[in-house]
């Protein structure tokens, strides 16, 4: 049996799949991370840190952060309970979708899970309340290596869903540079990213 259902994505080196979920009369099993069969599609980053986190009310929006340089990680990204609307940034000069960004509907229900490579901008948006948010990461937290861009920098018009015109950030996030002062601000970081 196939382990997992692989959706296409339009960034590269961005993979979008369902693991298989064994659904009976009391609910559901699925082996939600296994090293063999993440391998197999192509997933072979050794985790290093898991992250939780919960979000109370719809609109809750956090990021677009990432970690530069050698700080920089691979996210495993899945939501057990709630809907988010995840989005990203290609940060990575040379890469074919080199400032390309695109949007993800992730939910408790559809089980998918989205891998973000490093460099990439990463934030998202509930579109729920009592959302959890769990994913692995392939480096540790390095408070002194974050970076982040504005959710209304201009190259992210128009991808967030309409609903999201009251979104709650954290004071940090709502002081965060558009992508052109970010790269203006931060030329040698930014290209390494
Ligand atoms: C990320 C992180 C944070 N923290 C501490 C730092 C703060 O005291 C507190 C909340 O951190 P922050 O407001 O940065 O949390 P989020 O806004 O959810 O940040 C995350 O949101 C976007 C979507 C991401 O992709 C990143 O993983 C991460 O930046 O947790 C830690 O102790 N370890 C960590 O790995």
């Amino acid at each position: 049996m196939a382990k997992f259902m692989v959706h296409p994505t339009n960034l590269q080196d961005v993979k979008l799949l369902t693991p298989t979920v064994h659904g009976d009369q009391r609910g559901f099993f699925s082996e939600s991370y296994t090293a063999r069969d993440f391998k197999e599609v192509g997933i072979r980053q050794d985790f290093v840190q898991d992250n939780h986190s919960y979000s109370r009310q719809a609109g809750v929006l956090r990021g677009l952060h990432f970690q530069t340089g050698e700080a920089a990680q691979t996210k495993l990204i899945r939501v057990v309970t709630g809907v988010v609307y995840d989005v990203l940034v290609d940060l990575r000069q040379g890469s074919p979708t080199y400032l390309k960004t695109e949007g993800y509907l992730l939910t408790g229900h559809n089980q998918r899970q989205l891998l973000v490579p490093r460099g990439f901008a990463h934030g998202f948006v509930t579109l729920t309340d009592e959302v959890h948010f769990l994913y692995k990461c392939d480096n540790y937290y390095c408070k002194q290596a974050e970076g982040g861009i504005s959710w209304q920098t201009p190259e992210l018009a128009g991808i967030w869903p309409l609903a999201v015109d009251q979104a709650l950030l954290s004071p940090k996030d709502t002081q965060l540079p558009t992508l052109a002062e970010f790269r203006q601000n931060n030329p040698f970081v930014y290209g390494k990213i």
